[in-house]
């Protein structure tokens, strides 16, 4: 095998993930580089995304490396992955899922429970601000942007009483010290892919899915597929107010999945659908159906 070229952001995390991957490969004989840059969405940090096009902006420049041929393969969180890859891109593997849920960060309470009346909480992910508001609508929910390690600085500097973090980052980080508590999923429902990173390659590259395929970890596949599928029926950019997160117990797949109108009061929407499923297709026909259920509901 020719030596293998990673596309990669150059955030500590993304950084983190590039180089699990490559290790490994390295593992399996294989000789690899990284190819750092940057994105779009490392660079727009003064707004919040979904004002500014989505988290693909994370994702664009690294599909650029690829199309050119200066990398062979791009490592992402999926939960920044748009739901629909451009034509003559493909997922070649997703791998075991790390911790998919939602961190409670904080220097001085342990638990949402536990923050005063009006508390400042960080947070620009849109399913954070419905699935908080739902639980604390009296908390001051504030925009929070940066890489990890700029989140946790601004929270220590004073800017929030508390953050809400992906633990999967902090864990990878060596950060989980850093958690004061993990919210189960069905208090804070994971979004679709978080937790799983995936690898993106050039369509008809069957060298590399070949590679990669022992890599893959079909019940975290199976999973993600049935989460992206709702998100996909729902538009599809991954900065909406929708979490969905499935898990399968033997070949009994179970997802679930919540939608809330990010300026409104309304309750939230949700949704579960429970399935045998063989395959990723099936899988995806789960989502579609919850993500019907859900526009049918009203979600938009
Ligand atoms: N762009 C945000 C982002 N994308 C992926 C992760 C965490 C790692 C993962 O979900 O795999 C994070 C950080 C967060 O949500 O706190």
């Amino acid at each position: 095998m020719s030596p293998i070229t990673i596309a990669t952001r150059e955030s500590r995390l993304a950084l983190w993930q590039a180089h699990h991957v490559k290790s490994l490969l390295e593992q399996r004989g294989c000789q690899v580089t990284l190819l750092g840059m940057t994105t779009k969405g490392d660079e727009i940090l003064d707004r919040t995304l979904s004002k500014v096009g989505g988290k693909g902006l994370f994702v664009k420049e690294l599909e650029v490396a690829l199309e050119e041929g200066r990398a062979d393969i791009a490592v992402h969180s999926l939960k920044d992955v748009p739901m629909d890859l451009p034509e003559g891109f493909e997922l070649a593997c997703v791998m075991e899922r790390e911790d998919p849920r939602d961190a409670f960060v904080s220097n001085k309470y342990d638990s949402l429970q536990a923050l005063p009346q009006g508390a400042v909480v960080g947070t620009s992910s849109l399913r954070r601000v419905v699935l908080l508001r739902a639980q604390r609508p009296d908390l001051k929910i504030e925009p929070l942007r940066g890489n990890l390690d700029t989140r946790l600085r601004k929270l220590d500097d004073g800017q929030y009483d508390a953050i809400i973090l992906a633990a999967a980052g902090l864990k990878r980080l060596g950060l989980a010290s850093r958690i004061r508590g993990v919210f189960e999923t069905d208090q804070m429902l994971p979004a679709a892919g978080q937790g799983a990173l995936g690898i993106e390659i050039r369509a008809g590259r069957d060298d590399l899915k070949q590679l990669l395929a022992p890599m893959a970890h079909q019940s975290t596949w199976l999973c993600v597929a049935a989460e992206r599928a709702v998100s996909r029926g729902l538009g599809g950019s991954c900065s909406m107010p929708l979490a969905a997160h499935a898990t399968l117990a033997g070949e009994v797949l179970q997802l679930r999945a919540a939608w809330g109108e990010p300026e409104g009061t309304a309750p939230l929407l949700r949704s579960t659908a429970s399935g045998t499923i063989a395959d990723i297709d099936a899988a995806a026909r789960l989502g579609e159906q919850v993500a019907a259920q859900l526009r049918a509901a009203g979600a938009h």
